[in-house]
């Protein structure tokens, strides 16, 4: 099969952990003869610089003729408080593709259990989806300012029937095939946005009998999130609680460094981007963890591309070089072997 990736390596560790992306692609594509092609384009900080513009037009059009996206990470010190900010290309190609279904698989790998700060027979068996509402919300609405001289200040949550009933459909979907398990997770006791959430929840649930739902309000999920996560299969939330949460399930696993996702529109197209952002304190030390960006560009595969058994020899690369004790330092892995980001990325190769 030949495919073409557009590649957005952005800023911070965005370039280096989108080597390591580039060349397990290569790697498995010699593997199942198959091609990929990539061409890689300018987001955030760096287009900032080169353009005046955190997502330029020929980025758009590129992403507009690719059969999927890549992305590493945008963002840093060198662009806050600037009239132009990184995040608002990340902000605007999420919505110019209307990536709206943003899957966060949380996934304990066996050797990572001791890496947690949570006791293992916490995080033991933990295997969850936050489903992540992604181009609505607080994020995108208007209006969104300072007032009265800057005396005060509006944002504003607004959601149409339909955006809730999409995600909320693509939740009971992605349930139907898991362990049939879906919580909402919302703040119907404060906001009005949540309780109309909750009642389309509710109507579309007739439509799936066989999955069990349940509604927990967002302050209590953060709380058994970490107590229990064993006890989540697939939670679906609105853009800003799904942010919050995806970051804190990602102590269950050890690091924020090892987590992927993909944004998904209705028309089939990818992005694919580890949650973490562009790490600036580790930038250019060769440091970074690829695990996150690597495990995009499987779900990159099984998801855009219908590769699962490539997707899948990804994934067991990743848990054997892991299992062998190999780590990068932010990983806690007790006698482990500290490697960069460019020969983990080697182990993995050598392990597909
Ligand atoms: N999708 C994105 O592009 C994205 C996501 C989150 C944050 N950001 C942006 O990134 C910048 C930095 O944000 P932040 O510091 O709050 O969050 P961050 O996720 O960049 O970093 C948080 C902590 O986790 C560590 N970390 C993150 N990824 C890692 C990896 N792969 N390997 C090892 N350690 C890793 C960092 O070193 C840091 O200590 C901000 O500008 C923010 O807006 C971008
Ligand atoms: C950088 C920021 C805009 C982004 C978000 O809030 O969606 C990030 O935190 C993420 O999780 O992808
Ligand atoms: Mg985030």
């Amino acid at each position: 099969m030949e495919k073409h990736i557009v590649t957005l390596p952005g800023d911070g560790i965005g370039p280096e952990i989108m080597q390591s992306a580039e060349a397990v692609l290569k790697a498995v594509g010699e593997k199942f003869s198959h091609q990929f092609t990539t061409e890689s384009h300018a987001i955030g900080g760096n287009a900032i610089d080169q353009f005046n513009d955190p997502l330029p037009e020929q980025t758009i059009e590129a992403c507009e003729a690719a059969d999927a996206i890549l992305l590493g990470a945008v963002g840093g010190p060198k662009w806050a408080g600037g009239q132009l900010r990184p995040e608002q290309g990340l902000l605007k190609i999420r919505k110019h593709f209307n990536l709206f279904a943003n899957l966060r698989p949380v996934t304990i790998f066996n050797s990572l259990e001791s890496s947690s700060p949570l006791k293992q027979s916490i995080v033991h068996g933990s295997d969850l989806m936050i489903v992540r509402e992604l181009t609505s919300g607080l994020y995108f609405g208007q209006p969104s300012e300072r007032r009265d001289g800057g005396q005060s200040v509006v944002d504003t949550l607004t959601y149409t029937r339909g955006e809730i009933e999409r995600i909320v459909r693509k939740a009971f979907d992605t349930a139907s095939v898991r362990r049939k398990h879906l919580t909402s997770v919302d703040k119907a006791n404060v906001l009005e946005s949540s309780r109309m959430w909750r009642e389309i929840v509710n109507e579309i649930s007739t439509e799936y009998p066989d999955v069990t739902v349940e509604h927990e309000l967002v302050d209590a999920a953060a709380m058994k999130l970490i107590t229990n996560p064993s006890y989540f299969d697939v939670i679906v939330t609105e853009n800003l609680f799904g942010d919050i949460l995806s970051d804190e399930a990602s102590v269950i696993t050890g690091s924020l460094g090892v987590l992927p996702s993909a944004s998904i529109n209705d028309k089939g197209l990818g992005l694919f981007e580890p949650i973490h952002g562009s790490a600036p304190d580790i930038a250019n030390e060769n440091k970074a963890n690829p695990i996150g960006m690597i495990l995009s560009a499987a779900m990159m595969l099984r998801y855009s591309f219908g590769m699962n058994e490539e997707s899948a020899a990804i994934e067991k690369a990743v848990e054997e070089v892991l299992a062998a004790g190999y780590k990068t330092s932010d990983l806690n892995i007790e006698n482990g072997t500290n490697l960069t980001t460019t020969e983990m990325t080697e182990k993995i190769i050598s392990s597909l």
